[in-house]
């Protein structure tokens, strides 16, 4: 391995509560530490394709504020595929080259790659092509890459997702609603279920779990003959229609993004139990605001512990947190074990435990 003196750093896929925490550690340690350089790569890949690549000189002055701002300000991309990038004309290109000449005109010996599991399949694909020295932290608020126990970004969204549910619960238990809460995850359940334990949801529906409305509906019920008017109904975006169909929005650009099915359950319960239901779907709140102290502690820890990955020249893995401590796995195994809620995991059976309908009952 020839001597580590230039690093590159680049944040990749949506952005999360926490970014700006990693970037931070990354240039202490590395520049503090090693005294090594460090290049802030703008937009991802999309920023190495430009001819010259946008990327700034990252120093160690000013930039303590960013362990407490939210976001990425270095810039982000979750679309358009740079093995078939959309060039404008209609017509599409795989930029791999691009991507691997921008590397190279920054004069970089190492990468660190801040991303969820697509940025990670992505950047290790270019990164073998390229011979780029490649580092991963995982990050994301799905919380669904492999191998590690947590992401970054996680317990941001999952903090305001809880606190979306306590603020419904005041104005569902003041009209006798049933309130629908849909919160995002993509395929996995993780912030749906942490965050409807946490903040007392009464019903939780999660992709892993298929569920019969009825059983939602007899909760309802249940409640009612209690004398509980009021409903609180987490939903995670990818749960499908009771007939299996998944709710989409077709984005601009073509990309597909899930959304719509609370107002589908909602409507459901409506119709079958006469209720009266309102729909929250929280969005982009999830991902934006000031990151949990939770996030900046392991934004700074993964930050740290990637640079003694590149330091010790061990490429093509990622860090993760295992045990109570940083650990480093191939980037490989993070990427092909996609963690979804493990059925006979511990917060399962806590929902279970507590009477919370999963829709299976
Ligand atoms: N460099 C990139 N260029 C284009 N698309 C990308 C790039 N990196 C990631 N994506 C796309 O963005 C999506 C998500 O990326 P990733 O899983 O890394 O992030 P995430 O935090 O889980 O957020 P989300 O999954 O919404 O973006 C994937 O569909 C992936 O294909
Ligand atoms: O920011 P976009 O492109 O709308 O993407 C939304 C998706 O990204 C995430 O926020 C993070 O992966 C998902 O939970 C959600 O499905
Ligand atoms: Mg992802």
């Amino acid at each position: 391995m020839g001597e580590i003196k230039r690093i590159g750093i680049l944040t990749s896929g949506g952005d999360c509560a926490g970014l700006n925490a990693v970037i931070r550690s990354v240039v202490h340690h590395a520049i503090g530490t090693y005294g090594w350089e460090v290049v802030g790569i703008q937009e991802a890949t999309q920023g190495l394709m430009e001819n010259p690549p946008k990327a700034i000189a990252l120093h160690r002055d000013n930039i303590d504020h960013l362990l407490m701002m939210g976001g990425t300000f270095l810039g982000t991309t979750n679309k358009g595929n740079p093995f078939a990038f959309p060039m404008g004309d209609g017509t599409v290109k795989d930029r791999t080259e691009d991507i691997i000449a921008g590397y190279r005109q920054l004069g970089l010996d190492a990468l660190i790659g801040i991303g969820g599991d697509g940025s990670l399949a992505i950047l290790r694909r270019i990164a073998q092509q390229g011979g780029i020295n490649l580092v991963g932290i995982p990050k994301t608020i799905d919380n669904d890459v492999g191998a590690t126990e947590i992401s970054i970004g996680f317990d941001t969204a999952t903090n305001i997702a809880t606190e979306a549910l306590d603020r419904l619960h005041f104005t569902a238990a003041s009209h006798n609603r049933v309130m629908v809460l849909e919160v995002m995850g993509r395929d996995a359940g993780h912030i749906a279920l942490a965050a409807g334990i946490g903040g007392g949801a009464d019903i939780i529906l999660i992709p892993e779990i298929p569920y019969r409305i009825e059983s939602v509906c007899n909760k309802i019920r249940q409640r009612q003959a209690q004398g509980k008017n009021f409903c609180l109904v987490m939903v995670s975006e990818a749960v499908r229609t009771e007939l299996g169909d998944q709710v989409k929005q077709i984005q601009q650009f073509g990309e597909d993004r899930y959304g719509g099915i609370g107002k589908y359950i909602a409507e459901q319960i409506a119709q079958r139990t006469g209720a009266e239901t309102r729909v929250t779907v929280l969005g982009h709140i999830q991902r934006g605001g000031i990151p949990s102290p939770f996030d900046r502690l392991l934004g700074s820890v993964f930050g740290v512990a990637a640079v003694d990955l590149i330091a010790a020249g061990k490429f093509d893995h990622m860090v993760a947190w295992r045990n109570r401590q940083t650990i480093s796995v191939p980037i490989e195994e993070a990427i092909q074990t996609y963690q979804t809620v493990k059925l006979d995991g511990a917060l399962v059976k806590t929902a279970r435990g507590l009477g919370i309908c999963l829709g299976n009952d």
